[in-house]
C-alpha cells in the first residue's frame, strides 16, 4: 500500500521534507522555527509569490495519460517564481512553500516535490536560494503557492514602465514552447509516441527553464524595461507598452523563426505554431527594452520596437497591423476569462 499524508502527522511528514530543501548563503535561519531568517545587505528585498492549483495550473492526469509528478509541480513553482525575481534584474535568495494536500495525496508525491523545488533551483543557476520555510494544510484539491525574495545586488530594478520610443524591443528564451507542450498533454497522442522536439516540448511544458542569469545581465546591460513573459507574449507586450506609456511594434518575420522551431508539434496536433508563440504562456523568458544603441546581452534577440503612444492605434501590432487576425482575436492567458 502507498502510504498517505493522511498516515502521518503533520511533523512527520515536515521530518520527510525539510532534508530535501536547497539550502543558500543569505539563509540565517532555516526551516523549524516560527519565521525563517534572510540577510539582506542589500537594503531591499525583491518579493513575489505564484500559485498552481491542481486542474487551473496542472493536471495530475492529463488526456493524453501523463502523469504529473510531485517534481514536475515543485520544478515549476521554483522556475516560475525565481522568474519573477529575473524579471527585475535580480538574484533569488529564499523560497517558502504553502502546501495544500488532500489526505490521499502519496507521500512519495511531496517528497518528490521537494526534490523538484531544490533540483530546479540548483539546475537553472539560483543555488544561493534556500527553501527557508512553508507551510502545509489539508483540502480537496492540490495547491502549491510559492513566495520568494530575491536580491538586487545593489543594481537599480528594471520594471515594465521604462521602455521609450525608439528602443529596442527583445526576447532572452523560447516562446510558444510550452504552449506547444501543454497542447500535447491537453490531446489524445500518447507520450510514448513522442519524437524527440514533441518530448521537448511536453518537458519544457512541465519544467520549465527560465534563463536566470539574462535578467541581471540585461539589467547591466542598461535594459530600460522588462518583465517575464508568463501569460503569453501578445498580453505581456500589451502590460508592458501599457506600463510605459508606448506601443510595442513586433516583427513577424523573427517571429515566425521561432514558430518554425514548432513545426513537428503544430502538425503533430493541426495546430498554428505562430499561435502559439504570440499568445502561450509559461515560457518564463524575459521580455526587455533596451536603448536603440546599446548591445544585446547574449541570448537575447530583438523581436521588435518600441513606438510612441498613439490614440488612433493598437497599442501592440505586428508588423504594423493589428495582430487580432494573425491569432483569431486571441490574447494570452487570463485565469478569469478563459
Ligand atoms: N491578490 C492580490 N493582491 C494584491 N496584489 C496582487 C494580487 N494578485 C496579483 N497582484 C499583483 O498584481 C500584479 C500582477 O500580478 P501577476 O499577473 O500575477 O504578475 P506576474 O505575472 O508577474 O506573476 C503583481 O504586481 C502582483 O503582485
Ligand atoms: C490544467 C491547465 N490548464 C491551463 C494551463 C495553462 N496555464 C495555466 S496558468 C498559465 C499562465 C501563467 O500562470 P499565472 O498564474 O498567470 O502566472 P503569473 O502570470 O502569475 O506568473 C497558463 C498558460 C495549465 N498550465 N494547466
Ligand atoms: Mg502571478
Amino acid at each position: 500500500m502507498t502510504l498517505t499524508v493522511d498516515q502521518l502527522s503533520e511533523s512527520g511528514l515536515l521530518a520527510r521534507i525539510f532534508p530535501r530543501l536547497n539550502a543558500g548563503s543569505s539563509t540565517l535561519l532555516g526551516p523549524g522555527d516560527d519565521c525563517a531568517i534572510i540577510a539582506a545587505p542589500d537594503g531591499r528585498t525583491v518579493i513575489s509569490i505564484d500559485t498552481q492549483v491542481q486542474d487551473k495550473d496542472f493536471r495530475l492526469i492529463w488526456p493524453n495519460g501523463y502523469a504529473t509528478t510531485g517534481f514536475d509541480v515543485g520544478w515549476k513553482a521554483a522556475a516560475q517564481n525565481l522568474s519573477d525575481i529575473n524579471a527585475m534584474g535580480a538574484y533569488g535568495t529564499a523560497m517558502v512553500v504553502s502546501l495544500t494536500l488532500p489526505g490521499t495525496t502519496p507521500v512519495c508525491w511531496v517528497e518528490a516535490l521537494a526534490d523538484g523545488l531544490s533540483a530546479a533551483i540548483v539546475a537553472l543557476g539560483a543555488q544561493e536560494c534556500s527553501v527557508a520555510g512553508g507551510d502545509l494544510s489539508g483540502g480537496s484539491e492540490l495547491v502549491v503557492t510559492v513566495a520568494v525574495t530575491g536580491s538586487l545586488q545593489g543594481r537599480e530594478p528594471v520594471l515594465r514602465s521604462g521602455a521609450q520610443p525608439g528602443d529596442q524591443l527583445a526576447v532572452c528564451g523560447n516562446l510558444g514552447v510550452a504552449a506547444a507542450g501543454w497542447a500535447l498533454q491537453e490531446s489524445l497522442l500518447a507520450p510514448e509516441k513522442y519524437s524527440p522536439s514533441l518530448q521537448e516540448a511536453a518537458d519544457l511544458f512541465n519544467r520549465p527553464r527560465p534563463p536566470l542569469e539574462a535578467g541581471p545581465a540585461a539589467a547591466n546591460a542598461g535594459a530600460t524595461s522588462m518583465m517575464d513573459i508568463s501569460d503569453g507574449l501578445l498580453r505581456d507586450s500589451g502590460r508592458l507598452a501599457a506600463a510605459s506609456g508606448t506601443r510595442l511594434d513586433l516583427d513577424g518575420v523573427v517571429l515566425q523563426k521561432y514558430a518554425q522551431k514548432l513545426t513537428e508539434c503544430a502538425q503533430a496536433l493541426a495546430a498554428d505554431p505562430l499561435k502559439w508563440v504570440l499568445t502561450g504562456g509559461e515560457d518564463h523568458g524575459l521580455l526587455s527594452t533596451f536603448p536603440p544603441s546599446a548591445a544585446l546581452p547574449a541570448g537575447f534577440i530583438r523581436i521588435g520596437s518600441v513606438l510612441s503612444e498613439d490614440a488612433n492605434q493598437p497599442a501592440v501590432t505586428l508588423g504594423g497591423r493589428n495582430f487580432r487576425s494573425a491569432v483569431d482575436g486571441a490574447v494570452g492567458w487570463d485565469h478569469f476569462a478563459v
